[in-house]
């Protein structure tokens, strides 16, 4: 994986960083990473996740999903950390929804959410007798995610289908999942200790659907390990630090959006990802930088003109693989078309991607690059863990707790309190919503 950070530097941008203020930064990068590799020597909370590459046990995953290799659709019934990383997977190898079938593997559909309209058109599409189906929760206890299994589970007997046989679990040591897979003897999967959700797409939860679908899994992780080897005390030899570095450095100069625009279409989960990382790490404390999502070049003709010409609030993070399978645009001799034919659709959107990123520059808006080679197991683990180290780095230089989400756990309360699940102040809180209502 490489960075380019030249964009983003103060004498093409501003907000941007100064070569000097990057030197001074870099002596906390150095301090940053080595607090990064004492957590992760001591397998501590969050900092263990960037050992995940090591700690996986792919051949376990791989054999605990063997008996559901012949499924033709798979069902990933999760919510946040414990869906996107197999989104962001399943998509950038080919494999979600439609995709997949394009693709030739097994199309992975993704129940993360209780709109019932969604849970039902789902359920008409999936065949449910030969659909594998993967409920993941760490807790075990999320609303979201157990009550849409209940549902799916509700369906497949219904349909006449043993959902105990069709069901992979994967869950942390102990909670109501955990309780009912044994109780079932279903196949069970750990979700690794010591490692919050959004950063566990290298571990079980991100990886039974590729698994399913026959993706490289052992490739993933070891894409994961090229980039936990390249981690280094300093961004300038680091690109995952030179990215979080620089992020940073940005924010701390008024960027406190990140837009991150990947021209690729297998990486549009991947920006999805990528905000639940940012947002829940670094929001805090007054703190942070706000992930925006975008898709290049479909989105050049629509948010670019407030990334060009709009507040100077933002970061523009560019992302491409740099090989591509390709076509070729056809001959024409439309009057002032000629200039596209023979050249291909790759050329067109690598132009398109160069021509963006000059026409901010142009406008002195900061941008970042970020290329991996191609679109293949080994470099999407590599970014994905990249991405990963970049957070930690930036948790660790803006002094927050990168590991924890409490405002996300007091909606979770509320809601659980709304519903009769138990006792909750935060629930109490929702009867003094103040009123303004205009009709
Ligand atoms: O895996 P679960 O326990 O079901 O949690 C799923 C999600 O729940 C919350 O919203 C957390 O803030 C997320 O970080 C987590 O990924």
């Amino acid at each position: 994986m490489q960075v380019d950070i030249g964009n983003a530097l103060a004498a093409e941008a501003d907000p941007g960083i100064s070569r000097d203020a990057l030197a001074r930064l870099d002596e906390d990068v150095a301090r940053a990473h080595d607090r990064i590799a004492t957590g992760r020597a001591g397998e501590e909370f969050g900092y263990a996740a960037l050992n995940l590459p090591e700690r996986t046990d792919a051949a376990e995953i791989e054999a605990t999903v063997e008996p559901l290799s012949d499924a033709e659709a798979i069902l990933t019934v999760g919510i946040g950390g414990s869906a996107l990383g197999a989104a962001t997977i399943s998509e950038a190898l080919g494999g979600l929804d439609t995709e997949g079938k394009a693709a030739d593997a097994a199309p992975l559909y993704v129940l993360d959410n209780v709109d019932p309209a969604h849970v039902r058109e789902i359920l008409t599409e999936v065949p449910l007798d030969r659909t594998a189906v993967n409920v993941v929760s760490r807790s075990g206890t999320t609303a979201e995610t157990l009550s849409n299994f209940l549902v799916v589970r509700e369906a497949m007997e219904a349909a006449g289908v043993d959902w105990t046989e069709r069901t992979v679990v994967t869950t942390g040591e102990a909670g109501p999942l955990r309780e009912l897979a044994d109780r079932h003897d279903m196949p069970a999967l750990d979700v690794p200790t010591g490692v919050p959700g959004r950063f566990s797409a290298l571990s079980a939860v991100g990886l039974v659907p590729a698994a399913i679908q026959g993706h490289d899994i052992e490739g993933l992780l070891a894409g994961g390990q090229r980039a936990a080897e390249s981690l280094a005390p300093s961004l300038f030899d680091c690109p995952a630090y030179a990215y979080g570095a620089v992020s940073y450095g940005v924010a701390q100069r008024g960027a406190d959006i990140n837009a991150v625009v990947p021209y690729a279409e297998r990486l549009e989960f991947f920006a999805e990802w990528f905000a639940q990382l940012w947002a829940e790490s670094l929001g805090k404390d007054g703190l942070g930088q706000t992930p925006a999502r975008a898709l290049g070049a479909t989105d050049q003709h629509s948010q670019l003109q407030l990334y060009r010409a709009g507040p100077r609030d933002k970061l523009v993070t560019m992302v491409r693989p740099r090989e591509r399978a390709d076509r070729t645009i056809p001959e024409t001799d439309i009057e002032g078309l000629s200039y596209l034919g023979g050249s291909t659709l790759g050329d067109l959107l690598d132009a398109e991607f160069e021509a963006t990123e000059a026409s901010l520059a142009a406008a002195d808006r900061p941008s970042v690059r970020v290329e991996i080679d191609r679109l293949d197991a080994e470099c999407v683990g590599e970014l994905l863990y990249a991405m990963e180290a970049a957070c930690v780095l930036y948790g660790e230089l803006a002094n927050v707790s990168t590991f924890d989400q409490p405002a996300v756990e007091w909606g979770k309360r509320a809601a659980r309190g709304l519903l009769g699940g138990g006792e909750f102040e935060e629930a109490a809180a929702v009867a003094d919503k103040t009123e303004l209502v205009v009709e």
